[in-house]
């Protein structure tokens, strides 16, 4: 799915108006019906409602939002904050139409009302037109708005007024929104961490753009979805055998953290790989053995964490390494992973406390393979890449560093982000807080290094494991709830994920 930016929104818009027959007003009427439809499933329409309105065209769809909850019955008074000297044409038409049918709804904003218990206040004050931070009368609008968070519900037509839809809006007024409802496509403001607390729980509601604008119009950005996936997947053919799906080794584990180690292996199982070796510290010979009794086992000389990683003639034998689920960071550990980089030329996944021994080591950071896939959380990243004043400017250290680097990154988060050597970035939308539990991530180590392993390029694993990864997680939290489900239920719901990636499901 793609993000489009605020401008191309306007460009499918007018796309959409000459090759249709439907007028602006017509697209303005589809959004404010999908909203007041929205506000009546959810039952919303029995309490009173407030509606600020701006005078653009987010303006517009609050007095159109205002007539439809009238026409519905509900008591609905639409407040317009006087900010330009003149409305959109759009904007203007449905000024009228509320004044023909109920003049007593309609007011110019001076004072900040006094709203009834369970008022819904809607913000339409501004919306993808923001030119400028919110300043005066909007800015003061805005600021009542929020004070209201604790009694009243309040629902952002299109976007929080104040927040930028490209860019970051750190420091920037902003509407604080319990639900904001959105039309056709996702826009970058709702994926970014920062603006978590001011979009609420974000609604895409299809208003009927033109599929081939959107079709044929490229996005910085995009979302995966299971249509991609689908096309991504490889279907095993009926002759193959364990050797046709790769064999990987993982380097994981250390005293006290061998659980991290028996995650990911078993997660690389279960996703499909044709063999496993786990390189393991002595102390976890007994219990990767009886846990994971698939997995082969080769145990470092050191009886707590892992110093001396397999030689050139050795490494040749697998497909690919998987290093870091609890690895450690002891100072063995460093000095293995440079030795074992002056000759593994191979794409790897790197993870966890391998990626923080890179990240104090620049040296061998620089010896990583090309392709490789780095899969660090925001506070490991940080220490590989360092800190950035917002989420944007995040995002373009991710890109920026994928491409130098020639090396696929993915930043784990509610959204994870994923750069490509090519400059892509795409985000994944699977996934919910219940795998926000230790271990979630040594199970996606697992994963993308068992595609890696079955063919799939550094790319591929890293967009459809992060996929699977959360699908799984999600038909977890679907059968045990977000609160009971741990990380060692994702892999155990693997199974059902890949069935819906199955050409005929
Ligand atoms: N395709 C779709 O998705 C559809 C979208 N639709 C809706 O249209 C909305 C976009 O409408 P829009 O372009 O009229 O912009 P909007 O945000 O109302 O701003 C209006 C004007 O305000 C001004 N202004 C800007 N910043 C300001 C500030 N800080 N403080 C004060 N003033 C400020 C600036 O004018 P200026 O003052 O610079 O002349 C700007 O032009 C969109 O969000 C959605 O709700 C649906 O109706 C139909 C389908
Ligand atoms: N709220 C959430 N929504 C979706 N996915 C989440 C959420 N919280 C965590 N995750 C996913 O769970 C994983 C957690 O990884 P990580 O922080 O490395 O865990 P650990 O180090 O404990 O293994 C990531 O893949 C992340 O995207
Ligand atoms: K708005």
């Amino acid at each position: 799915m793609k993000i489009f930016t605020a401008l191309q929104i306007r460009e499918a818009d007018a796309y959409t108006i000459k090759h249709t027959p439907i007028s602006s007003l017509a697209l303005m009427e589809k959004a404010a019906l999908a909203c007041t439809d929205w506000l009546a499933e959810q039952h919303f329409t029995k309490y009173p409602f407030a509606v600020f309105c701006g005078m653009g065209n987010n303006g517009g769809d609050g007095l159109a939002i205002t007539r439809m909850l009238r026409n519905m019955g509900c008591d609905a008074h639409a407040y317009i904050i006087p900010h330009s000297q003149q409305a959109s044409e759009d904007h203007q038409a449905n000024y009228k139409s509320l004044q023909r049918y109920y003049p007593e709804s309609l007011h110019t904003l001076q004072t900040f009302p006094q709203l009834a218990k369970d008022t819904v206040i809607i913000d339409a004050i501004l919306g993808t037109g923001l030119n400028r931070p919110a300043e005066g009368l909007i800015a003061d609008t805005i600021s009542r708005i929020n004070s209201c968070y604790e009694q009243h519900t309040i629902i952002a037509i299109d976007i929080p007024s104040g927040l930028l839809t490209d860019t970051s809006s750190v420091n920037q007024p902003s509407v604080q929104a319990h639900h904001t409802l959105s039309f056709e496509l996702p826009k970058l403001a709702f994926l970014l961490p920062e603006n978590a607390v001011r979009i609420g729980e974000v609604h895409i509601l299809p208003i009927g753009l033109h599929p081939d604008y959107i079709a044929r119009t490229p996005a910085k950005f995009n979302i995966t979805d299971g249509a991609m996936m689908r096309d991504l997947y490889k279907p095993r053919k009926p002759f193959s055998h364990k050797g046709t799906f790769g064999h990987v080794l993982l380097i994981a584990g250390s005293y006290g953290k061998m659980g991290a180690a028996i995650l990911s292996a078993k997660s690389c199982l279960q996703a499909g790989v044709g063999l496993l070796t786990c390189h393991i510290p002595k102390c976890g010979y007994d219990i990767m053995q009886i846990s994971v009794p698939a997995a082969m086992c080769i145990t470092d000389e050191q009886f707590d964490h892992s110093s001396s990683f397999p030689s050139e003639e050795e490494a040749k034998k697998y497909k690919t390494i998987g290093i870091g689920p609890g690895l450690g960071t002891a100072a063995g550990s460093i000095w293995a992973l440079d030795k074992l980089l002056d000759h593994y030329r191979q794409p790897m996944v790197i993870d966890a406390d391998a990626l923080n021994l890179l990240s104090t080591n620049p040296k061998t950071f620089a010896k990583v393979p090309e392709n490789s896939i780095l899969t660090p959380h925001p506070k490991e990243f940080e220490r590989l890449f360092g800190k950035t004043d917002n989420d944007i400017a995040r995002l373009e250290l991710l890109s920026q560093k994928a491409v130098e680097r020639r090396l696929c990154i993915l930043l784990k988060g509610r959204y994870t982000a994923m750069a490509s050597p090519d400059g892509e970035l795409y985000f994944n939308a699977t996934g919910n807080p219940g795998m926000a539990t230790g271990g979630s991530g040594d199970v996606l180590t697992g994963i993308i290094t068992s595609l890696v392993a079955q063919g799939y390029s550094s790319r591929d694993a890293m967009l459809l494991g992060v996929y699977i990864h959360g699908l799984a997680g999600d038909f977890a939290a679907a059968a045990l709830s977000q609160e009971a489900m741990t990380a060692e239920d994702i892999p155990a719901y693997l199974g059902r994920t890949f069935l819906t990636l199955h050409k005929n499901q």
